[in-house]
């Protein structure tokens, strides 16, 4: 007898093991896709992960079905979802779970099946129960939705119940395949007319018909130029009605037929290199090159506008070439549209793009094609690392340094730059990571030898990089020189920008209106119901938003502590700041970039075209405007305040400053001469505004991995953050001592807290949280995490934590 043990896509703590019908023995492997039984009724798709003849100890159910002809993912799939899952300390099923589409892994639909021995006398149901029993002798099955909709409620279980109670119905479980191959309309000619003879005669007779006529036309020129054609775009073409096709149709000179069509289109890549790398540039290349013969991984340490897009371009056409797929990551698909415009530039249409925004049906072709072999390069977020590639040569993660390559929430909580390493290691692929600001850790790896380092350190064309001022934040108040948040100096550059007819870019980290309410009189400040933060004024909407819980509350006239009307906005967002403009440049073209005013795809690349074709004067935005944005024409950018980035507690503040202060520097003066930079702030003498004002990298980079190395943080040492959740804030934070009490013998000094963090309750949740230091060898890393599942397993079993959770987060950024 064989078994096979397979990946449900859910947070199970192990695989179950199914034995494996004879029928099915021959053709299934490990990554076939199956249909099983869990539990009395639900069914689910899952993934097998092994074949073997060993029995589990417990009594094993047969698989039901095996859903595809074919695996759904190579063995080097399921060796990378391993890792994550053990990594990462999650389940296989959470890693399949983010890993396949949706489409892929069904479960099941329960669905309610007349019972035709029961007869059609209803006279012994009820009003709710007859209503059922009569849709179900007329459509004989019916879905949960279908009777929560008949009864107008959501409770319907006690009527089903009693219906099969009185043998009313039946249930049944059904595994349902969702997805659907995309079919459209093509237009073909008949045979009796593809002859010009026949086809002239033809035309001869349509005299008393022009419109058909016309249709006739439309469909033989588009035949001649595009090969096939299609029902939508002839009747577009040739201004023709359904109709009078089938006029047509009915004559027999045309006919339809419906065909399945890629929703992904896929050619052979062809590539384009049409530019000509600068020779540090081709330095850089080499350099590269030249580390990969012996590294797995190299970073590109080049500063902004150094061409590191064009040095990525050039090692994946030799990727190509060699017949292999390259993965290009970018930190969030926001980023996408000025690169994918870029890439298909010199690759065209076969680069794959993949992200959460895609339907479900797409997500699967993409699927299929990048398992097939088909699409050679895929572009995208972190997800993209999760689809099944045949034979990946290349990783090229561009803004490496980026903190939202660390999945937060769900697990796997894993981080893209780790895991890209990781999985390019069992393709034998090389992993090029690029950043003008590269996380300490990468540099630190790059430092020891570890990866190949690479370094350009001149702007493209020559230009410089832009000059920094930091503008003194106090001394223009006391001045009373300022305009609201604008220092007289920003806004004397902004006016000669305008002027120029150059564009400015504007950074404000907060977004909304005003990040908290402030009562005047008494020093209350509206918070969310169920978190323990402060409410952000969104003025669009004039809403108050919890950005934590993404609760909307009405706007507060009255405080609830004193009664006074004496609320008034305190600090400032980008929505303020873009209200600000609007008065200061009434003339000026504005606009806004951040996840309020961006709420789509098409919305994003809009503004970017618009920023390209100079129909924005200032765009004021969030994190989002520093991102690899390159626009030609910018050559001011103001940061609104530097205080803010500086000062919050954790131990990458500095870093993350210098980083986002760098890149957002680096939008100013890219092309057409130097450009200009303006740091607002109040402690002008903070040393990382110092080397951001030198561009010092370096410095910083030497400053602050002396202390991470005091202190006990990455690269030194790994950080673990667990944060425990329970509704009763007694009971967390006792799970939390004891938890720690556990922990205490085996981590000691490494362990940090347990502590309620800065937002201590969320959705009325309260929290707990520790950290804890790993020492960076691998055995003791696995030790503590294989020490910490099985606290986790005893703390759980205590009654009072039952319904405690815990998270582990390994390698919190
Ligand atoms: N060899 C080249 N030939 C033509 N144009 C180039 C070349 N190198 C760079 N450029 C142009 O210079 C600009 C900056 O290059 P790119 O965007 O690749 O820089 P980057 O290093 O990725 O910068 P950032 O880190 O700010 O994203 C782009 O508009 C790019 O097209
Ligand atoms: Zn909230």
């Amino acid at each position: 007898m064989k078994y096979a043990d397979v990946i449900l896509p859910l947070a199970l703590p192990k695989n179950y093991t199914y034995a494996v019908p004879e029928s099915m023995e021959d053709a299934l492997q490990p990554g076939s896709r199956v249909a099983v039984q869990l539990g009395k009724q639900k069914k689910y798709a899952g993934i097998v992960k092994a074949v073997h003849e060993q029995a589990p100890a417990y009594k094993t159910k047969l698989l039901l079905d095996m859903l595809d002809k074919d695996p759904v993912v190579y063995p080097t799939q399921l060796a990378f979802w391993s890792w994550i899952a053990s990594y990462y300390m999650c389940s296989e099923g959470e890693v399949l779970n983010a890993a396949l589409p949706a489409h892929l892994k069904l479960s099941s639909e329960t669905l309610l099946l007349y019972n035709d021995a029961f007869g059609d006398d209803f006279t012994s149901l009820d009003d709710d129960e007859y209503l059922i029993a009569e849709a179900l002798h007329i459509r004989k099955e019916l879905r949960i939705e279908e009777v929560q909709l008949i009864l107008d409620k959501s409770e319907v279980y006690s009527v089903i119940k009693k219906l099969i109670e009185k043998k009313v119905c039946l249930i049944y479980e059904e595994l349902k395949e969702v997805y659907r191959e995309k079919k459209e309309n093509f237009v073909q000619l008949h045979a009796d007319y593809h002859q010009e003879e026949q086809l002239a005669a033809l035309f001869n007779d349509m005299g008393r018909a022009p419109k058909q006529m016309e249709l006739l036309l439309a469909f033989l020129h588009l035949q001649k130029t595009e090969g096939d054609v299609k029902q939508n775009a002839l009747l577009k073409k040739s201004g023709a009605t359904t109709a009078q096709l089938k006029g047509l149709v009915d004559k027999n000179i045309l006919w339809i037929e419906k065909r399945t069509v890629d929703r992904i289109r896929t050619g052979k890549v062809d590539a384009q290199i049409d530019f000509n790398l600068s020779p540090s540039q081709e330095v850089a290349l080499a350099d590269v090159r030249r580390h990969f013969e012996e590294k797995q991984v190299t970073l590109l340490h080049g500063v902004t506008s150094s061409g590191k897009t064009q040095i990525y371009v050039k090692m994946m056409e030799e990727c190509l070439a060699s017949g292999r797929q390259v993965l290009y990551l970018l930190p969030e698909i926001a980023l996408t549209a000025q690169i994918i415009t870029r890439l298909q530039k010199h690759f065209g249409s076969s680069i794959a793009i993949y992200h959460s925004r895609f339907s479900n049906n797409e997500r699967v072709e993409i699927w299929n094609k990048v398992k097939n072999g088909e699409v050679q390069i895929v572009l995208g977020a972190r997800s993209s690392l999760l689809l099944p590639f045949r034979d990946l040569g290349l990783i090229i993660l561009d803004e490496e340094h980026d903190a939202s390559y660390k999945q937060q929430d769900p697990a796997p909580r894993y981080h893209a730059r780790d895991a890209a390493i990781y999985y390019a290691s069992l393709f034998k692929a090389k992993v090029l990571l690029g950043s003008a600001t590269p996380a300490l850790e990468s540099y630190y790896n790059a430092k020891q030898g570890k990866y190949g380092l690479v370094e350009l350190n001149e702007r493209f064309g020559g230009i410089r990089m832009p000059a920094i001022d930091v503008v003194d934040i106090k001394q223009e108040m006391a001045e009373k020189t300022m305009d609201g948040n604008f220092t007289q100096a920003l806004k004397t550059a902004i006016t000669q920008s305008l002027a120029e007819k150059k564009q400015v870019i504007l950074f404000q980290n907060r977004r909304g209106y005003a990040p908290f309410l402030l009562c005047t009189t008494c020093g209350w400040i509206p918070h969310c119901k169920q978190c323990d933060v402060s409410l952000t004024y969104h003025r669009n909407q004039d809403k108050l938003h919890c950005h934590y819980c993404g609760t909307r509350y009405p706007y507060v006239y009255t405080c609830e502590a004193c009664g006074s009307q004496s609320l008034i906005p305190k600090s400032f967002g980008t929505e303020k700041i873009e209200d600000d403009l609007q008065q200061l440049f009434p003339e000026a073209r504005i606009a806004r970039m951040d996840v309020d005013s961006i709420r789509n795809k098409d919305s994003h690349n809009k503004m970017i075209r618009l920023l390209e074709e100079q129909e924005i004067d200032i765009l004021v935005g969030t994190q989002m405007v520093v991102k690899g944005l390159d626009f030609d024409n910018v050559n001011l950018v103001g940061i609104l305040s530097a205080d803010s980035l500086l000062s919050y507690p954790d131990f990458r503040v500095n870093e993350r400053a210098f980083q986002l202060m760098e890149q957002v520097s680096g939008r100013a003066g890219r092309k057409h001469g130097m450009g200009k930079v303006l740091i607002q702030a109040s402690n002008t003498r903070h040393p990382i505004l110092h080397y951001v004002k030198e561009h010092d990298y370096k410095s910083m980079y030497e400053a602050e991995i002396a202390e991470r190395q005091q202190f006990g943080y990455p690269p030194f040492y790994r950080v673990l953050k667990l944060t425990l959740r329970h509704k009763n804030q007694q009971v967390v934070e006792q799970a939390a001592q004891i938890l720690a009490s556990w922990l205490q013998p085996h981590i000691g000094a490494q362990l940090v807290g347990p502590a309620a963090p800065l937002v201590a309750r969320v959705r009325n949740n309260y929290l707990q949280e520790m950290l804890i230091k790993l020492p960076r060898e691998s055995r003791v890393i696995a030790h503590i995490k294989q020490v910490l599942r099985e606290y986790f397993i005893q703390l759980l079993a205590e009654k009072r934590f039952r319904s405690v959770v815990i998270v582990p987060d390994v390698d919190c950024v």
